[in-house]
């Protein structure tokens, strides 16, 4: 069964998971998951394969792509053995050669090399992968997922940005061909892990949790004067730049709402967002009799990593187990609307639906990109965003195919370019 619909009967009984993942634990049903790896280099991409460090009787790397880091993917390389691997650029392709020579592998031992979007497709599509795990950032990790749905792999979703962009697309894929799409991203993980066991009909509610990002302390005047290193300071989880930056505008959970609404078919006035500063509670789900189901742990992403390779099992791992009484209290506060704008556009963005969430979400990646090279302040974000996603009402498509979202992203990131120039011209 599709996960895409697992808000309804789950497959299996109680008694057949436990024993497939008794059977599994111990290697005797064939259990082994063989991945493709994509953004390998970043903090997705390395956590994951600290999974598959522990358990090397479970998962094994068949291909992994980066973008520029060669040195890391080189080391990569050499502990994982992958059958291939990707780099950023072909231009980077003889440094990579160099490099896996100095580090003692013979050309014999290399893996195949590829390079670029090309190389990034045939490390999703590698006929000897069964799942991919997407952390790649941004809508770069787009046409790679769409082309391991047609090759009928399991895709392990962190890379929120192509559901946000291509849902319209990626979602009926999935049906197509029969795809299992199950979800990384910490919120994410919690409502499936909720899920599960829940009969169809029973969600009536999806309840985000956010940490309020790096300024969630800060008054709404200072606002004004915050720096990119300020708002690269996130106060509970170690991520890369775009999705910190993401969260201090809290545009990242104006994007897992979209992301939920795609996986779980809920309607957006049956998601909400509560402000949960300690990351403890990743999600919640309201059951149709208001009973609410919380899934719990610390801010790790390996967790809802291996659950993503993983389900349904549930693999026995080391990592320090939770204790409340440390952590004392878990408090709760309503989402600041005027203070975050980016919320209230993101909603906007998903209720109108077609392409109004690939022009959000393009818009969003480019004024995140130029806040972060000075280009334009933090409260000029959601302006530039705003900005785009007016312009684009008069060519909103409905039913968008594949090469029309790939058309808006593009558009909405030069519609940001033009939105930043005229900022800067009121401002000189
Ligand atoms: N980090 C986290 O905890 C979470 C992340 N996510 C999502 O996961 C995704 C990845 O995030 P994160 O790991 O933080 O990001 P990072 O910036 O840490 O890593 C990004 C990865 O993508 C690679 N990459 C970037 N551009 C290209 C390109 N054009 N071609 C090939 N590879 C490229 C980078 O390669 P290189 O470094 O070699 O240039 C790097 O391996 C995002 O969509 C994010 O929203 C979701 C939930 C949590
Ligand atoms: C780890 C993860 O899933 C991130 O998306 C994280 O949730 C970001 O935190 P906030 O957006 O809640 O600040
Ligand atoms: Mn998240």
């Amino acid at each position: 069964m599709a996960a895409l619909e697992f808000a309804g009967a789950p497959v299996n009984t109680v008694e057949s998971l436990t024993r497939t993942t008794e059977l599994a634990l111990e290697g005797k049903d064939g259990f082994k998951k063989k991945l493709s790896l994509l953004g390998s280099t970043g903090s997705i991409g390395t956590q994951t394969l600290e999974i598959v460090e522990e358990k090397p009787e479970l998962f094994e790397i068949v291909a992994l792509a980066a973008g520029g880091n060669i040195d890391l993917l080189a080391e990569q390389i050499v502990k994982f053995k992958p059958k291939m691997a990707s780099v950023g650029d072909e231009k980077l392709l003889p440094q990579l050669r160099a490099r896996l020579s100095e580090m003692g592998l013979k050309e014999s031992q290399f893996p195949e090399l590829a390079a670029g979007q090309a190389g990034i497709v045939a490390a999703a599509s590698h006929d000897d992968c069964d799942t991919v795990v997407t952390g790649i950032v941004g809508c770069a990790g787009l046409l790679p997922t769409v082309e391991a749905i047609k090759k009928r792999k399991t895709i392990a979703l962190a890379n929120k940005e192509t559901l946000i962009a291509g849902g319209p697309v990626v979602v009926p894929l999935c049906r197509e061909y029969g795809v299992d799409m199950i979800p990384a991203d910490s919120e994410h993980s919690a409502i499936f892990q909720c899920l599960q066991g829940f009969p169809p009909g029973a969600l009536r509610r999806i309840i985000l949790t956010a940490s309020g990002g790096a300024f969630r302390d800060w008054p709404i005047e200072d606002l004004a004067k915050v720096t990119v290193a300020d708002a690269l300071k996130h106060p509970n989880w170690a991520m890369g730049a775009k999705i910190t930056v993401d969260s201090a505008t809290m545009m990242n959970k104006g994007l897992e709402v979209i992301e939920a609404h795609y996986l779980f078919g809920s309607d957006y006035n049956d998601i909400d967002i509560v402000v949960h500063p300690q990351s403890i509670i990743h999600s919640m789900v309201e059951a149709q009799d208001t009973s609410v189901i919380a899934q719990l742990g610390w801010a790790d992403m390996r967790l809802p990593l291996l659950y993503s390779i993983s389900w349904p099992h549930r693999i026995r791992m080391s990592y320090k187990q939770l204790d409340l009484a440390s952590i004392g209290q878990l408090t709760f506060k309503e989402a600041d609307r005027v203070k975050y704008p980016c919320i209230d556009l993101a909603y906007a963005a998903g209720r109108t639906g077609g392409t109004m969430t690939a022009a959000m979400n393009g818009a969003n990646e480019r004024a995140n990109e130029i806040f972060r090279n000075g280009v334009i302040s933090y409260l000029d974000i959601p302006r530039v965003i705003e900005a785009a996603m007016e312009a684009h009402k008069k060519d909103l498509n409905m039913a968008p195919r594949l090469d029309d979202i790939v058309s808006v992203d593009a558009w909405a990131r030069t519609c940001v370019d033009d939105a930043a120039r005229k900022l800067s011209v009121v401002l000189a």
